[in-house]
């Protein structure tokens, strides 16, 4: 929603860079813009905020968690199926003010947000417990910056000053988890976790998709070995790792498993 609005007053002329939050654009390209600059990703993690510093497991059975996300639902429903799941809208500090709310209609005993917005924000002391990718992959580009412009001539030099803070590492690696999306023709609510790495010489992805409460997933990881550590060869590396893990997913059944699976 916000990305859209801004979209539209870049596309007016009333402003000439937009900083996005990556995992809020769609993956589709945008005729009229172009991705100027990914500068290098922050915490990718997700975090529980907790009352009393709890974490996840030291919850007490049936307390109530909330989230308006259907891939952290899903998780939710996986590591804790005795919890409550409790959707919520609102920017950051009015989702961490559900915690300990004054109301007890309202008052939530966790929420589940992203380390990069908490951090973002100065938020971290509200922050009771990160969860390992490994076993909780976030939404492609969590964590991740997108600085848009213009796509005209007029641009061009405000594109080569926004280079500098290009990351290149970053662009692929967020590149391999937006294809798992586009690739899956699922839309920002599908409950699908990604996560991509450069370690060594090799590109990694692994990519989860959940059924709607949790109960069952799939997981898919594939590595690639890209040419070089330039941008084209990063990026071939990440379609082709991308590739492989979507056709792994669609063999093995995540159309079936989670039919939330729709097109943006
Ligand atoms: N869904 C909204 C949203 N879009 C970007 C962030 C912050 C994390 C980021 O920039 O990746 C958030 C909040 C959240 O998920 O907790």
């Amino acid at each position: 929603m916000f990305a859209v609005a801004l979209r539209e007053a870049l596309v007016a002329g009333e402003c000439d860079v937009i900083v996005h939050s990556l995992k809020d654009l769609p993956t589709a390209e945008h005729p009229d813009l172009r991705l100027a600059a990914v500068p290098k990703r922050a915490d990718a993690r997700d975090a529980l905020c907790a009352r009393d510093g709890l974490t996840l497991a030291e919850l007490p059975e049936g307390a109530r968690v909330g989230t308006g996300s259907p891939r952290r639902i899903a998780q939710l429903g996986a590591a804790r199926p005795d919890v409550v799941a409790v959707d919520i809208r609102g920017n950051i500090d009015t989702r961490l003010g559900f915690v300990g709310h004054e109301d007890p209609e309202r008052r939530l005993d966790a929420v589940l947000l992203a380390c990069a917005g908490l951090g973002r924000l100065g938020r971290e002391a509200s922050v009771t417990e990160r969860f390992a990718l490994s076993g909780w992959p976030t939404a492609p580009g969590q964590g991740a910056l997108a600085l848009e412009v213009r796509d005209e001539r007029g641009s061009r030099a405000l594109e080569r000053g926004l280079a500098a803070v290009e990351h290149v590492t970053t662009r692929a690696t967020v590149l391999a988890e937006r294809l798992v999306l586009a690739d899956l023709e699922a839309g920002c609510a599908a409950p699908i976790g990604a996560t991509a790495f450069l370690e060594d010489e090799l590109l990694f992805l692994t990519a989860t998709v959940y059924s709607a409460d949790g109960t069952r997933q799939l997981t898919s990881s594939h590595a690639a070995t890209p040419e070089s550590r330039s941008a084209a060869d990063l990026a071939d590396a990440a379609r082709d790792v991308a590739g492989r893990v979507v056709a792994e997913l669609l063999g093995n059944g995540a159309a079936d498993l989670a039919p939330a699976l729709e097109s943006p």
